[in-house]
């Protein structure tokens, strides 16, 4: 469903993502691994609209999507998950949930156009529909805790529920274990699984943990130096000669065999 056809993004000199060229098929959840540097989450950014790209071409299906701003591609269900803000620190996990359509739309538009009695009734939509997400994600009793109180993983599946409270299609995760402890990746990853499932997400997930990514993710798409360097399922990416090799670099490789 996303096709991404020979990326380049380069800071200055530097070619952070070289030529890249991918798929994320539709109903997969797709991983996207490599070693610190690979370009990952700079291919995460162009392709989301927080970068341009130097060349190349992004396609959702048929169109082109190639430079589209954030806010267009959510109109498109096409969502990348980003950490809640500071300043929203305050307001409850069920308002963070509750604001994410109507900040779409712009309050100051949402007010002028509705009246109070239907701004009440889609509060109460918008509720309803917060607390529905927040059971799905298992975390209904943190519904009234203050965003900045929780901790780093609840923030994680906070991040995840806010794409359910619209209707994406794909989303983009990344580094979703990023110092969020095991019992609580496995619930993401859960989370994860059953989205895909049930109500057919598409996801593509940067992670650095292979015991996750092994776990959720089919196929498993390797970056290397700003190249897509290998595809496959995680068993067959794993033990991939040239993955082995930009993981450890190719003297420490030898090095294993040595003594091996
Ligand atoms: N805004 C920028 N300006 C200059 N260089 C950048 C910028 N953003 C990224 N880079 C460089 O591009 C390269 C790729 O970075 P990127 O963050 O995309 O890699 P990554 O695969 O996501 O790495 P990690 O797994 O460590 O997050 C890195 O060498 C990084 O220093």
């Amino acid at each position: 469903m996303i096709r991404v056809e020979n990326l380049h993004r380069h800071f200055g000199g530097f070619h952070a993502v070289d030529g890249a060229s991918l798929s994320i098929r539709q109903g997969t959840v797709t991983g996207l691994i490599g070693p610190n540097g690979a370009g990952k989450s700079t291919l995460f950014n162009v392709i989301a609209g927080r970068l341009p790209p130097t060349s190349g071409r992004v396609f959702m299906g048929e169109e082109e999507i190639t430079g589209l701003a954030p806010h267009e591609l959510f109109h498109k269900g096409v969502l990348r998950t980003f950490q809640i803000a500071h300043e929203f620190g305050s307001m409850t996990v069920r308002e963070n949930l509750m604001m994410v359509p109507a900040r779409q739309h712009g309050e100051k538009l949402w007010n002028a156009i509705f009246s109070r009695a239907q701004i009440r009734e889609e509060e109460e939509r918008l509720r309803a529909k917060a607390d529905e997400v927040l059971e799905f994600l298992t975390i209904s009793h943190i519904a009234d805790h203050k965003a900045s109180q929780i901790s780093g993983g609840q923030k994680k599946l906070v991040e995840l529920g806010r794409t359910m409270m619209v209707d994406a299609k794909i989303v983009f995760l990344d580094e979703v274990g990023a110092g969020v402890n095991r019992t609580l990746l496995n619930t993401i990853g859960d989370a994860i699984l059953r989205l895909n499932r049930e109500r057919g997400y598409t996801f593509c997930v940067i992670e650095h943990d292979m015991e996750f990514i092994g776990r959720i993710c089919d196929p498993v798409i390797v970056m290397a130096e700003g190249k897509v360097l290998a595809e496959g399922s995680a068993a067959e990416v794993r033990a991939n000669e040239r993955v082995i090799e930009a993981y450890l670099g190719r003297g420490l490789k030898n090095k294993l065999k040595a003594q091996a």
